[in-house]
């Protein structure tokens, strides 16, 4: 199911005597709805938000619900940030898809035909979910979207593979399986490098996969500052081999005192200001395409400091890829 942003969502401070000066998202954002035909005038730098409302791959995951309602957190704590986009940018809210009755595949099917949609009108997209199932569905819309004979790569900021076996049912550890096997099937190259992985958090089995498939991966104690030149050297040489990059920040990277909102926190997770200037480097590749924020649990946040922390990088990402 998908709904349009109702007008009056995006709250946020009101400096009422500062005139245009004060303005902040909240009054700047602009609603787009995606079930009418016509499509509102797009500029050159238009950046869309949508919504994935969805757990239902963390509840066969086995883990904690309460990522559906992630987009609804991410948009409040992103309602009071100072505008500084300049006049040539747009900044819309494209909406949300919901999961209903259980029916993950439907859900994901869905979100892949809106992202499409954004992604052929040269939206700069970025999908807010919703358990790690989101980029299942994101890639179905990248997959549509992406001109014949362009590579992509995918970049995870993540604790996690999420190269579970989908044999029996996809969940919120298995999207990048899917992915693989669904690029694979089409003579394509699975480029996967994911960023902040907890050995303790992934079996034997995972690792052993992530190998079969030739996955590129970062431990999380290696994912410091101060190993900065290692880390973008890697990076590039990954951004060199394709021409896209799909990029997904699943918040369970970050240590859980950055990051407690999330269903599997990490309590030696990662600082975020590595994920920081990483996104720097990535957005200034140009090859950025879409991106994600995946994995917050409202349910478990502490004074919605994962929120805060997701919407404030997403924050830096708007703000770089619309000068792109
Ligand atoms: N989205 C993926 N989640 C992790 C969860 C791990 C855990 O609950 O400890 C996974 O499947 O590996
Ligand atoms: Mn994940
Ligand atoms: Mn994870």
């Amino acid at each position: 199911m998908y709904k349009p942003t109702a007008t009056g969502t995006w709250r946020g401070r009101v400096d009422a005597h500062d005139g245009e000066e004060g303005k902040r998202w909240h009054q700047g954002i602009k609603l787009l709805n995606l079930t009418e035909e016509t499509e509102p005038a797009i500029t050159s730098q238009s950046i869309a938000l949508l919504g994935f409302c969805c757990d239902e791959g963390v509840r066969r995951n086995q883990g904690r619900e309460g990522a559906v309602e992630g987009p609804a957190a991410l948009r409040q704590a992103m309602g009071s940030f100072a505008w500084h986009l300049e006049d040539a940018v747009d900044l819309f809210d494209a909406g949300d898809v919901y999961c209903t009755n259980q029916n993950l595949e439907e859900a994901q099917k869905q979100l892949g035909k809106k992202v499409n949609t954004l992604l052929s009108n040269t939206y700069k997209t970025i999908v807010l979910g919703g358990g790690h199932e989101t980029a299942y569905g994101h890639f179905l819309g990248i997959k549509q979207a992406l001109p014949e004979g362009q590579q992509l790569g995918i970049i995870n900021f993540d604790a996690h593979f999420d190269l579970r076996s989908y044999e029996k049912q996809s969940s919120s550890g298995t999207p990048f399986l899917q992915i693989a096997d669904e690029l694979i099937a089409d003579g394509k190259d699975f480029n996967y490098l994911c960023l902040g992985i907890q050995q303790s958090g992934n079996t034997q089995k995972l690792f052993n996969t992530a190998e079969s498939y030739g996955a590129n991966y970062v431990f999380a104690p290696a994912m410091q500052v101060y190993n900065y030149e290692q880390l973008r050297e890697k990076l590039q040489q990954f951004t060199e081999l394709v021409d896209v990059l799909y990029v997904s920040i699943d918040m369970d990277v970050f240590a859980a005192a950055y990051a407690p909102g999330v269903s599997a926190p990490a309590a030696l997770g990662i600082h975020p200001e590595i994920v920081l200037i990483l996104l720097q480097e990535i957005i200034a590749s140009g090859k950025l395409l879409s991106l994600d924020v995946v994995e917050l649990n409202p349910q478990l946040d502490i004074d919605n400091r994962t929120a805060k922390l997701g919407a404030s990088l997403l924050y830096h990402v708007v703000q770089q890829w619309s000068q792109v």
